[in-house]
């Protein structure tokens, strides 16, 4: 049997007496592009939270390579794997592109004890090399390539957004958590991002969790899609499955629920 990269069990949280999350599980396997919709404050990015450890559930459990990591710090789960960027950015606007992207990866190496000791014992230079290589292929990768010096904050919101999901991929995660990565952009710009996640996906061998609310692109580039209404899960399937759901139309669509329906003779 294979073990799922991802597996949260049955998670709650809470925050006083307000859930943002009831009993919500779900498994995702290695080299899957998933995504999680559902109306606002439907508790999307607090699920999103709990895995990267920003918040921590009161019930259940989260496994990462069969570990469990629930009580984890966001530090350690970011050093084994667990890549993610934000809904509202969050780059260092006064710092250039190309240092807004190697901070994540002096952090990444900090934590890492074997590459401490390799900088002591001369293997500085190289290490800082297959660094600084890494680095670029990022930079090329998401063609940024003429932005590299640019002080992060003069730049446009697409290509901020560019950079910042560049800083996370330089962190080479296994997973890597997508907080509405196409908010506030324009047609073109959401184009661009969506092939860029695609093309990290499939040729990066990146496993992808991503929150999105372009139903568009969510149904197209997607494997599996989760949706979540008021803290719970109410369906999980192919994009098709999904978009077919009836409940799902209701909560997510505003449309009317058939199964919820009276008939037309009752009613009348
Ligand atoms: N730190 C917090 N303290 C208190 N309540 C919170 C906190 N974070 C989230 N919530 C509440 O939890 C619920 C779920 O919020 P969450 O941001 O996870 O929803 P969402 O589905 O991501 O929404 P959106 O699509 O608007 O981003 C909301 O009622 C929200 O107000």
């Amino acid at each position: 049997m294979t073990t799922a990269l991802l597996d949260v069990r049955a998670i709650s949280l809470r925050f006083g007496g307000l859930r943002a999350l009831s009993e919500v599980g779900f498994s995702v396997n290695s080299g899957e592009l998933f995504s999680i919709i559902g109306p606002n404050g439907a508790g999307k990015t607090s699920l999103l939270n709990c895995i990267s450890g920003r918040y921590s559930p009161q019930d259940g459990e989260i496994r990462f390579e069969g570990r469990d990591i629930t009580r984890q710090k966001p530090s350690k789960r970011a050093a084994i794997g667990i890549g993610r960027t934000f809904q509202n950015l969050a780059l260092f606007s006064h710092m250039s592109v190309l240092d807004n992207i190697m901070v994540g990866r002096h952090h990444l190496l900090k934590n890492n004890l074997f590459t401490g000791a390799l900088y002591w014992i001369g293997g500085a230079q190289k290490e800082e090399l297959q660094h600084r290589r890494k680095v670029e292929d990022v930079i090329d990768f998401l063609d940024i390539q003429h932005v590299r010096k640019a002080t992060a904050g003069t730049l446009s919101y697409g290509l901020r957004k560019r950079v910042e999901l560049a800083r996370a991929v330089a962190l080479e995660p296994k997973l890597i958590l997508l907080d509405e990565p196409m908010a506030g952009m324009n047609l073109e710009e959401k184009e661009d991002m969506a092939r860029y996640i695609v093309d990290l996906n499939e040729e990066w061998g990146m496993t992808i969790i991503m929150i999105e609310h372009d139903m568009g692109v969510v149904m197209d580039i997607s494997h599996r899609v989760m949706v979540l209404d008021f803290g719970r899960k109410i369906a999980e399937g192919l994009p098709e499955e999904i978009l077919a759901n009836p409940h799902v139309r209701k909560a997510y669509l505003g449309e009317e629920d058939p199964l919820l329906e009276e008939p037309e003779a009752l009613s009348a």
